[in-house]
């Protein structure tokens, strides 16, 4: 009795944690503020954090969802988030060369609607990428973006739990809001992974510090067993500024734009059926994604004006919105069958004691992201050079698809291929690797549907459109995995290959590189890092959208902040990049309107 009451009390510690923590909705509305921020997401909630600092700045942070629940903090449910109404729920146009597998041809692409934003729906791998990413943003023509200056923000954020990380302070601090930390939970499989790398002739590293290249257990942006979303970390210690508002479940529709001044002076939007309209005395940021921003830019007239046009909408500024579309994709889930026990399976962990672990001490099962467990950073051209530049990403899950019914829905895999490749498994202890492509030569686009705000905006993936490069780096990330699931670490579970061919493949040996790439193209997994649909860059890049201080170009007091403006994905997961991003917008800003730094 005495456990289950040391659970049920935790439980109640952390709903009223999250309750009491985060900011309720504004009483009254004011009908102007200094700033209004559209999007409470990763970056909404640091930008928020961080210029309510300033007593005179008064902020309205507008948000399309509602409160962050306490269910959504509990690390190994992240997945079925995707069922719930925190969900935007869009999925890809069909195409004929990707995600041929999935239910109607079409890609799922989840997408946060909550405060929080994709932060509380994430795996909350805590990756930055790699120097170059950054300096390569600032050779474009983005002053202010190289490496070296954008440290310090990386930093800024972070408050490092890891101790053996911790003592490296040029590149890591204990004094941000975001707390990452390893899982307290993780099966002998991940160490094994490891060792696999080691055997193989990898290093494990610390890939968030002076070199990249190797294999690791993942840190996460987890406070104490628990998610720490951008909301606890930033908007939580600001519930009690009287110069920040927030409004939740309000859907802004359109910025307000003068067109004689080509200037933003506000924002419409609907909350329970009423239409709003609110002024900015300084500047709208909008902070909504890199599905939703793009989208709203088109809806306020900013955008490609043939299609504008089509959409009936006039055109203010003629840019390339919603073009240069990237993102992070994947063969879904190389699986392995191992003879022992050791992989994570829901119907095991879903206990009443494991429940109670959790609860009373954040430990156990539950407080293991999903399963999600270790990653390898591996240079394909030179896998020998420690300090290369990672083109691939191997992410370890000490389980897979048959590990939890989720997984299926989650990325929707259409049921006839999943009956016949992975029922027959279904009661199989498996782990499972996703060779992830980092630095993608594709490209897709965000369309408007309609001109109406409402409805979702049309989303062209095309993966695997650029001639080869993209399929070949996976196909090695596959071949790769194939050679570390035959080491001792990994034959020490009896490690085997799952060979049950994908039906529409089958007519191409097992295992050949042909059979490889026609399952890529089958059941392909976005690891939902899309972005860079508001190009960063200068006024001479025909594919740029906003300047490198992150303003419209062409529109006076009008920012973009949130992951559209990243010229190119870097070369990790994109959450940390988000509010680093966040961060050094939120200085330039500040300096803009005279505020020292
Ligand atoms: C399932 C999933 C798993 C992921 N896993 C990881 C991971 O492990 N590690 C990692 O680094 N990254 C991960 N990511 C990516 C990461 O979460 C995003 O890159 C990051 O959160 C992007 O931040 P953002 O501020 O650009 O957008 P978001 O966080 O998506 O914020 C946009 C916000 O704007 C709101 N909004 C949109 N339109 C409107 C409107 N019209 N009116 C009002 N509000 C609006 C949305 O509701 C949302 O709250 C994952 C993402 C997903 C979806």
């Amino acid at each position: 009795w005495n456990t289950i009451l040391d659970g049920i009390a935790g439980f109640l510690r952390d709903s009223a944690e999250l309750y009491n923590g985060e900011p309720p909705d504004a009483k009254t509305i004011r009908s102007e503020y200094d700033f209004i921020i559209i999007g409470a997401g990763t970056a909404g909630c640091v930008l928020s954090n961080r210029l309510t600092e300033v007593e005179k700045f008064k902020v309205l942070l507008i948000e399309a969802g509602d409160a962050e629940q306490i269910f959504m903090d509990i690390p190994i449910v992240a997945t079925m988030l995707q069922f719930t109404n925190a969900n935007w729920d869009y999925h890809t146009e069909p195409q004929k060369a990707a995600c041929m597998g999935m239910r109607s041809g079409r890609c799922s692409w989840p997408r946060g609607k909550v405060v929080g934003g994709s932060s509380v729906l994430h795996s909350m791998m805590h990756t930055r990428g790699n120097r170059r990413d950054y300096d390569k943003w600032a050779a474009n023509g983005n002053t202010g973006w190289d490496y070296n200056s954008v440290l310090k923000y990386f930093k800024k954020s972070e408050n490092m739990q890891i101790d053996e990380l911790a003592k490296d302070i040029k590149y890591h601090s204990t004094k941000g809001p975001i707390n990452i930390q390893n899982s307290h939970w993780r099966t002998p499989l991940s160490d094994a992974f490891l060792q696999a790398g080691v055997e193989t002739g990898g290093k494990i590293v610390d890939y968030n510090g002076e070199k990249q290249i190797g294999y690791s257990h993942i840190q996460f942006t987890m406070k104490n067993g628990t998610r720490m979303s951008a909301s606890r970390a930033f908007l939580h210690p600001i519930k009690n500024r009287e110069n920040f508002h927030i409004i939740k479940k309000a859907m802004v529709t359109k910025i307000l734009i003068n067109p004689w001044k080509k200037q933003a002076y506000g924002v419409e939007f609907v909350k329970e059926g009423k239409k709003y309209r609110i002024k900015a005395k300084r500047e709208v940021i909008l902070s909504a994604g890199a599905i939703n921003s793009p989208q709203l830019l088109m809806l306020s007239g900013i955008g490609p004006k043939g299609h504008l046009t089509e959409k009936n909408i006039t055109t203010l500024i003629d840019l390339p919105v919603g073009y240069n579309l990237q993102d992070h994709w994947a063969l879904g889930g190389l699986t392995f069958l191992i003879n022992s026990t050791d992989s994570i399976r829901f119907e095991n962990i879903a206990t009443l004691n494991n429940v109670i672990d959790y609860f009373s001490q954040h430990t156990g099962p539950l407080s293991a992201p999903t399963g999600t467990e270790a990653l390898a950073f591996i240079n394909t051209k030179d896998e020998k050079n420690e300090d290369g530049y990672p083109d691939l990403e191997l992410i370890f899950v000490g389980g897979s698809l048959v590990s939890q019914s989720a997984y299926k829905y989650a990325f929707s895999i259409d049921e006839n291929i999943y009956d016949a490749v992975y029922k027959p498994i279904h009661d199989r202890h498996t782990w499972m690797v996703f060779p992830m492509l980092l630095l993608p030569e594709s490209r897709g686009r965000i369309a408007l549907g309609s001109n109406n705000p409402f409805d979702k905006p049309i989303i062209y993936a095309n993966y695997f459109t650029d001639g080869g490069h993209d399929e070949n780096i996976i196909l090695y990330g596959i071949r790769k995995t194939i050679q570390l699931s035959k080491t001792k670490a990994f034959q020490k579970f009896g490690s085997k290959l799952h060979d049950i061919p994908i039906p529409r493949c089958a007519h191409h040996r097992f295992d050949s590189d042909p059979y490889w790439i026609c399952a890529m193209k089958t059941i392909t997994n976005t690891i939902y890092h899309h972005c860079c649909t508001a190009k960063m860059g200068p006024s001479s890049d025909p594919e740029a959208v906003v300047d490198s201080r992150l303003r419209v170009h062409g529109i006076k007091r009008l920012r973009v902040v949130d992951a559209s403006v990243m010229p190119q994905v870097p070369a990790g997961h994109t959450n940390a990049p988000t509010m680093m991003v966040a961060e050094n917008a939120a200085d330039m800003i500040k300096e803009d309107w005279g505020i020292p730094i």
